[in-house]
């Protein structure tokens, strides 16, 4: 019989398929990984917006959670949107109280098309509760921006966010250079736990095609986290996962369509020495 690690995502769900939980199900189906999903809020969003959501009561959160940790064996775990800071308290207790191997924080935010996923006054709960639980943290510039307080405006910016995260208890990072100003490259930095760094250069594609870059960026980690490989192998399959999935565009919707999940792992990505 054929045995697949299992993972988990602990996400808001996307009706229009290209991000939040259903990002994360394709992605680590594709990356050959036994994709499992706590669902935390769900949203009426498609690529022009999330039109509205609601969080799931956190009773039921927690009983998902208490179903997943009686039967499956969950090898790694990542959060997504959790809509407010009751629910991120909810996820982060489930996390404490269940082995769901090495968690991947995205601390997701605000969507595409501006709307907010998660409630202003939840950002110290995530920097509080959640941040100091995760193997790798995943915030994308205004995130980190949010989370350290400070200014990010360049490459400097960048390498002292990475810092402060780990000073607030991250092991690992990545800083997502998505939000960058450079119109040629989309650069990712990394630091690592034993305090090495390095960067993920990417060529940016001009696309609005963008939808869910994230949450796919980060169930890919998950997916190859579950799988045994050392964080710094998976950060790097992540990236050229992602670059691939923005590259080969798929058409769906009318505004910022989903990335294309059935793509190869982009041969583009570079790593340079921070
Ligand atoms: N146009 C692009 N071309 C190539 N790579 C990109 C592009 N936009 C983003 N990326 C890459 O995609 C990954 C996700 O970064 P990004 O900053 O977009 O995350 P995000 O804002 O959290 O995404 P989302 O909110 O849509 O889930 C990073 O590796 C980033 O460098
Ligand atoms: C449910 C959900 N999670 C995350 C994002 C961010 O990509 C989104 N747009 N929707």
């Amino acid at each position: 019989m054929n045995e697949f690690p299992q993972a988990l995502t602990l996400a808001g769900t996307d009706s229009g398929g290209g991000a939040g939980v259903m990002a994360d199900l394709k992605t680590m189906q594709m990356r050959h990984v036994f994709a499992t999903a706590v669902v935390v809020a769900v949203t009426a969003q498609n690529t022009r917006g999330v039109q509205d959501f609601m969080a799931l009561p956190p009773k039921l959160i927690d009983e998902q959670c208490a179903s997943l940790a009686d039967d499956l064996k969950i090898l790694a775990c990542k959060t997504g949107m959790l809509a407010d800071a009751e629910h991120v308290h909810c996820v982060a207790e489930n996390l404490k109280r269940y082995d769901f191997g090495p968690l991947t924080v995205d601390p997701v935010m605000i969507a595409k098309g501006g709307a907010a996923l998660l409630a202003d006054d939840a950002i110290t709960t995530v920097r509080d509760e959640l941040v100091p639980l995760a193997t790798v943290v995943t915030p994308n510039l205004p995130e980190a921006q949010r989370l350290t307080g400070l200014t990010i405006i360049d490459a400097d910016g960048m390498v002292r966010a990475g810092q402060a995260l780990q000073a607030l208890g991250a092991q690992n990072v990545i800083i997502k250079g998505g939000h960058g100003a450079d119109p040629q490259m989309a650069n990712d930095y990394v630091r690592l736990a034993d305090g090495t760094a390095f960067w993920l250069a990417a060529p940016r594609t001009d696309t609005v095609r963008t939808h869910g870059t994230g949450d796919t960026l980060s169930a890919c980690i998950t997916a190859e986290l579950a799988k045994g490989v050392d964080v710094a192998a998976a950060i790097q399959t992540a990236k050229a996962y992602v670059t691939g999935t923005i590259r080969d565009t798929i058409q769906v919707g009318h505004g910022h369509g989903p990335l294309n999940h059935w793509a190869p792992l982009s041969r583009e990505v570079t790593v340079h020495d921070a």
